[in-house]
C-alpha cells in the first residue's frame, strides 16, 4: 500500500495560460492505492458527490492505464472539483507518484507529467500539463510540449473559492483563438517578469507580472464578482490578482504579514455580491509528499 499527498495548485498565473503553474502548501488530496487484479476507485472528502468513481471517468483511470498498474484506489479529496485549484489533477498526480513506487516503475518526476496529465484529458479534453507538474514537482512550474522547469519559490498566497463551479471543459471555451501583436507582446513581458520574480521570491515582481490582457478578461466574466474582489484584494495590500487557473477561485500574490487582511477582503467583497465563498491562506510549496508505504 502506498499513501501520497498532492497539493493544490494554481495553473496560469495570469500571463503564463497552459505554461505556468505553483504548487500550494494547502489545500491537497491524500491518495492511497493498493495492488489488486482489478481497479475501482473510492472517493470521500470535499465534493466527493460529483466526482465519478467509474475508472473511465476519473482521471486517475488513466494514469492507471498509463502506468498498467491496476489497483483499489482510494481518494480522499481536500481539493473540491471545478474550483480553478487543480482538483482533477491532483488526483491523478497523488495516483502517478503513488503507483510508480507501488509497481516500482522507476520514473523520475518528470517523466511522471505526462502521464498524470493524461488524466486532465479525460476531463477537460486537453492533456494540458500546468497543474499536474507543480502538483508532482512542487514550487513554480513552467511547462512547454517538451519539458518542465521547477524553481523553488517563497511567495505567500491567498486563493479564495467561491461557492460555485466552473468546469474546465466550459471555460476554455471562452479562451480567444487569436490575439493582436500588441496584446503577444505585453503578455511575454509580463509572463518574463513573473518568472523573474518567482527566480527571486520577489511577490512585487510576481505580482507586475500577472497581467494577461488575452485570456483573464473572457474568464473573468464567467466569475460574479471578480472585479470587485480584486479591486478589494488590492486595496487590502495584494500584490497581483488573477483568476486561478478556469477559475472560479482567485488568487491573491501577497507580501509577508498581508495574507490574513487580504483574505478577509476577498471573502467581503464576495459577501457584498451575495456569493459565500471559502479563502485558504497558503503559499508556494512542494509537490507531492509519500505519506505511506
Ligand atoms: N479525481 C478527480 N478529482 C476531481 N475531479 C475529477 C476527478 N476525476 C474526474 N473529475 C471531474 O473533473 C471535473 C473537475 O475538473 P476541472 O473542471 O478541471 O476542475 P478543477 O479546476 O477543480 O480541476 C469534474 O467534472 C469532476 O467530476
Ligand atoms: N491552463 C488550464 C488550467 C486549468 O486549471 P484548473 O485548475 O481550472 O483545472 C486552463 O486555463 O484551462
Amino acid at each position: 500500500m502506498v499513501t501520497v499527498r498532492a497539493p493544490a495548485t494554481s495553473a496560469n498565473l495570469g500571463s503564463g495560460f497552459d505554461v505556468f503553474g505553483a504548487a500550494l502548501s494547502r489545500p491537497a488530496d491524500v491518495v492511497t492505492v493498493e495492488k489488486a487484479a482489478e481497479t475501482t476507485i473510492e472517493v470521500t472528502g470535499v465534493g466527493a458527490q460529483y466526482i465519478p468513481e467509474d475508472p473511465e471517468k476519473n482521471t486517475v483511470g488513466a494514469v492507471v492505464e498509463a502506468l498498467d498498474a491496476p489497483a483499489r484506489i482510494h481518494i480522499d479529496k481536500g481539493v473540491r472539483p471545478a474550483s480553478g485549484l487543480g482538483s482533477s489533477a491532483a488526483s491523478a498526480a497523488g495516483a502517478a507518484v503513488a503507483l510508480n513506487r507501488l509497481y516500482d516503475r522507476g520514473l523520475s518526476r518528470s517523466e511522471l507529467v505526462p502521464i498524470a496529465a493524461e488524466g486532465e484529458a479525460v476531463v477537460s479534453g486537453v492533456a494540458h500539463s500546468d497543474n499536474v507538474a507543480p502538483s508532482i514537482l512542487g514550487g513554480f512550474t513552467v511547462t512547454t510540449t517538451e519539458e518542465t522547469h521547477s524553481v523553488d519559490a517563497a511567495i505567500p498566497i491567498v486563493v479564495c473559492l467561491p461557492d460555485v463551479a466552473v468546469s474546465t471543459r466550459d471555460a476554455r471555451r471562452v479562451v480567444p483563438e487569436t490575439a493582436s501583436m500588441d496584446a503577444l507582446v505585453e503578455t511575454v513581458g509580463n509572463a518574463a517578469t513573473l518568472a523573474v520574480g518567482m527566480c527571486r521570491s520577489d511577490p512585487d515582481l510576481v505580482g507586475a507580472g500577472m497581467n494577461d490582457p488575452i485570456v483573464t478578461p473572457e474568464r473573468a466574466r464567467l466569475i460574479t464578482g471578480y472585479d470587485d474582489v480584486r479591486r478589494a484584494a488590492f486595496d487590502a495590500g495584494a500584490a497581483g490578482v488573477t483568476v486561478s487557473g478556469a477559475g472560479p477561485a482567485i488568487i491573491s500574490v501577497c507580501r509577508d504579514g498581508d495574507r490574513r487582511g487580504v483574505a478577509a477582503a476577498m471573502l467581503d467583497a464576495f459577501a457584498d455580491a451575495g456569493i459565500d465563498a471559502r479563502a485558504y491562506q497558503t503559499r508556494i510549496g512542494q509537490g507531492s509528499v509519500v505519506l505511506d508505504e
